[in-house]
């Protein structure tokens, strides 16, 4: 097996009195598709935002293709390969699906080169244009971002989050708010385009039939920790997954 992509090791997260994480021990391969699952409350944000920067650990290390990059900045973190969406789409609905996918080249490219850089220039529209190619998204480039169902804008969300093609995505509850007609194929948009590229990727969901469909391997919260980690099917049918997991999803 080739070397893990990421690994964290006993990881924790304390807000005062509140354990949101601890002993979060997880190597992630490259090209792997992961689920995180675990009832409200079970630390999955807590890890997204440790690995992606948004929270500094109280103690452990994380590791990206074998370089320390504990505690590093958000921006730091992006710069070297680990890119997400949230919960909440990051987008301005005023504004189309171009122009919110050119702003996130701009905000991609980091600033470098000052205002030259981010001019809305024709090259970036042409990138613009093939990332939301890519992702089945270009009938609705000049449409206002507001006016489209949430899966559109999910997916939206999700594109942004590959320029540039990072190494690892990691997605935090993809199909939220997404209708369960819509779910299946808005994932298969978003999936097949990354997998394309060689991303390893993360995704947090609480839909039994997604993870099922879409994670060959699956890793449960509870109460902070890891549960169980190892082939989707096997995780979902262990009794303690079954108990403390799928049956406190929606509690
Ligand atoms: N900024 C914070 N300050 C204090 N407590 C927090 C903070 N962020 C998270 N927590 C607590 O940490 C624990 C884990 O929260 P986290 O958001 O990681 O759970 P989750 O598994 O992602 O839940 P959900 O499915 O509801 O998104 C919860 O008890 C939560 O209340």
């Amino acid at each position: 097996m080739s070397d893990p992509i990421l690994v964290t090791e006993n990881l924790e997260k304390r807000f005062g009195g509140v354990v949101a994480a601890s002993e979060i021990s997880l190597s992630l391969y490259p090209g792997e598709t992961l689920a995180v699952i675990g009832s409200n409350g079970a630390g999955k944000t807590t890890f997204v935002n440790m690995v992606t920067g948004y929270l500094k650990p109280s103690s452990g290390t994380i590791r990206f293709r074998g370089r320390d990059i504990t505690g590093s900045s958000p921006r730091k973190t992006a710069q070297a390969g680990i890119r997400r969406s949230f919960q909440i789409s990051q987008i301005f609905p005023q504004l189309t699906v171009l122009e919110n996918v050119m702003i996130a080249e701009i905000a991609a490219a980091d600033g470098k080169g000052g205002l030259r850089r981010a001019a809305l220039t024709d090259a970036r529209m042409q990138t613009g244009r093939a990332v939301l190619d890519r992702f089945g998204l270009g009938q609705h480039s000049d449409t206002a971002v507001g006016t489209l169902p949430q899966g559109i804008k999910k997916q939206l969300d999700i594109a942004m989050a590959a320029i540039n093609d990072p190494a690892l995505i990691l997605l935090d509850e993809p199909t939220s708010g997404v209708s369960s007609d819509e779910k299946i194929e808005m994932m298969e948009r978003v999936i097949a385009p990354l997998k394309a590229d060689d991303a390893t990727l993360l995704f947090i969901e609480h839909d039994m039939d997604i993870v099922t469909r879409f994670a060959e391997r699956t890793v449960a919260f509870y109460e902070g920790k890891i549960l169980a980690d190892g082939p989707t099917r096997e995780v979902l049918s262990e009794d303690d997954v079954r108990k403390y997991v799928i049956g406190g999803v929606h509690a």
